[in-house]
């Protein structure tokens, strides 16, 4: 992007190691700034500074040469670090940290409620250790207007942390809503599957091939929070929200999650205010990691990580690797990559989510990982009860068989274990309902 805001990049790594600021040079571009100069430091973190002062002389001559309005630091910075920078720039250059940096996009692409929400509580968890550092330093009476945000105001704590109990609060009974509709999805027969995977890996891109491929849309009547779109763009973060669509692999009927992307370095707090987001993927029936496999392998390897490590704590579904964008690798160096990486992504599903190779190759896969239907059959009176029932179980999943021998209807059908159970007891109702009427359940056993 250009036009942007001028920023001026920066970056410290550990002494030895070397900065790479393609990743930050992305972010700052996403949120919409132009990077007009950058500069790296590899030493060990300076307590006050950050950076060693001598490199902060050098950033400032770069930042007035350059007319950049805002330097963009690729670490986490400290209260003191940042107000120690800030008092060497010139007056007005804004200072942003990697989190701040994230902040901003995501406060650009929240439109939803519980979006906007998530970015206020990140805000506020970034801002209360701020604060308590500003309350300590007004009582010593050093440095009145510390961080130039006026005179310190004794309850402002207490507010941060009155308003993130707050906001807490309504993102908790959104979670349970939306726990509460997944619960609804799965005893309506659909299986969840989630995208997940670093950003720009190309998960929008997958779900749109796959619901195209998966004649979605049939039944959108039936779940109208459904949202028909899934914007793809070369750019970090251009997916914030979750979006489901409907998909069939066959037999299953799926519905497809995609959500935000991954990103490295991410303190807790910050991925802890996307929790409920991230739900989507943890209370999924299957995740498929989506990875950028045209990149350099031990980038695809860091990403990988990255994922795991986000997924580590709560996920409780079956993950299967889907290497993407095979349209950009060669097959010999494919296979190279696939072999490296066989410890974090065994059996991957290897695609193209843009020229729609092997997509089918993945619905098969969907197929064949989703958690087992059970088989059942019950035979159930003729009446109007069992020709509800029998309704209800081509709604719920999928009959294969249906016999009526004038007095009885034999149905054949597989479904979840847990609608198989229902189903059962619907049948002991009509069977008590109707006139001395016989369920006959033997549960996966079949002739
Ligand atoms: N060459 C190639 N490009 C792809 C492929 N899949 C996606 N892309 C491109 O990669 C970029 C990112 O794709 P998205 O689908 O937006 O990725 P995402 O994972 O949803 O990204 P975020 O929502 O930002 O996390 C876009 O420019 C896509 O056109 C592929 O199979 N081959
Ligand atoms: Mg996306």
């Amino acid at each position: 992007m250009s036009d942007g805001t001028p920023a001026v990049i920066a970056k410290r790594v550990d002494a030895g190691e070397s900065a790479d600021l393609s990743e930050i040079t992305d972010l700052a571009h996403a949120a919409g700034y132009e990077v007009v100069g950058e500069l790296s430091q590899s030493r060990e973190e300076d307590a006050a500074f950050h950076f060693g002062e001598g490199k902060v002389d050098e950033l400032t001559a770069l930042v007035v040469d350059t007319g950049a309005a805002a330097v963009i630091v690729d670490n986490s910075l400290g209260p003191y670090q940042t107000y120690n920078i800030g008092g060497k720039l010139p007056e007005g250059v804004e200072v942003i940290d990697r989190f701040t940096l994230i902040l901003e996009i995501f406060g650009q692409r929240a439109n939803a409620r519980k979006a906007q929400l998530q970015v206020e509580l990140a805000e506020l968890r970034y801002e209360l250790p701020r604060a308590e550092a500003k309350a300590s330093l007004a009582k010593r009476d050093e440095r009145p207007g510390f961080m130039g945000l006026g005179e310190y105001d004794e309850s402002r704590e207490q507010d941060i942390k009155a308003q993130i109990s707050r906001i807490k609060n309504e993102l908790d009974s959104i979670a349970d809503k939306e726990e509460t509709r997944r619960e609804q999805r799965r005893e309506s027969g659909f299986d969840l599957v989630a995208l997940a995977g670093y950003t720009n890996a190309g998960k929008s891109t997958l779900m749109r091939r796959l619901a195209e491929d998966l004649e979605v849309g049939e039944n959108d009547d039936l779940h109208p929070d459904l949202d028909p779109t899934a914007e793809s763009e070369d750019r970090l973060f251009t997916t914030l929200g979750t979006t489901t669509r409907r998909a069939e692999t066959g037999t299953r009927d799926v519905l497809l999650t995609d959500t935000v992307g991954f990103v490295s370095d991410l303190p807790h707090w910050l991925v802890e205010s996307f929790k409920s987001t991230l739900d989507s993927v943890y209370r999924a029936d299957l995740v498929l990691l989506v990875v950028d496999a045209s990149e350099p392998v031990e980038e695809m390897r860091d990403k990988l990580v990255t994922c795991h490590d986000t997924l580590y704590e709560r996920n409780e579904a079956p993950i299967v690797t889907v290497l993407n964008k095979i349209d950009l690798v060669d097959p010999d160096e494919l296979e190279r990559k696939t072999d490296a990486l066989r410890a974090l992504a065994p059996n991957p599903v290897v695609v193209s989510g843009l020229t729609g190779e092997n997509v089918s190759g993945l619905a098969d896969r969907i197929e064949d990982e989703l958690p087992d239907w059970r088989e059942e059959r019950l035979l159930l009176p003729m009446s109007d009860d069992s020709m509800s029932l029998v309704s209800w179980l081509y709604d719920h999943g999928h009959v294969e068989n249906e016999e009526y021998d004038g007095e009885n209807v034999l149905v054949e059908f597989e479904a979840r274990p847990a609608i198989v159970e229902k189903a059962r007891a619907k049948a002991a109702d009509v069977r008590t309902g109707g006139a001395g009427a016989e369920a006959e359940t033997d549960g996966g056993r079949r002739n």
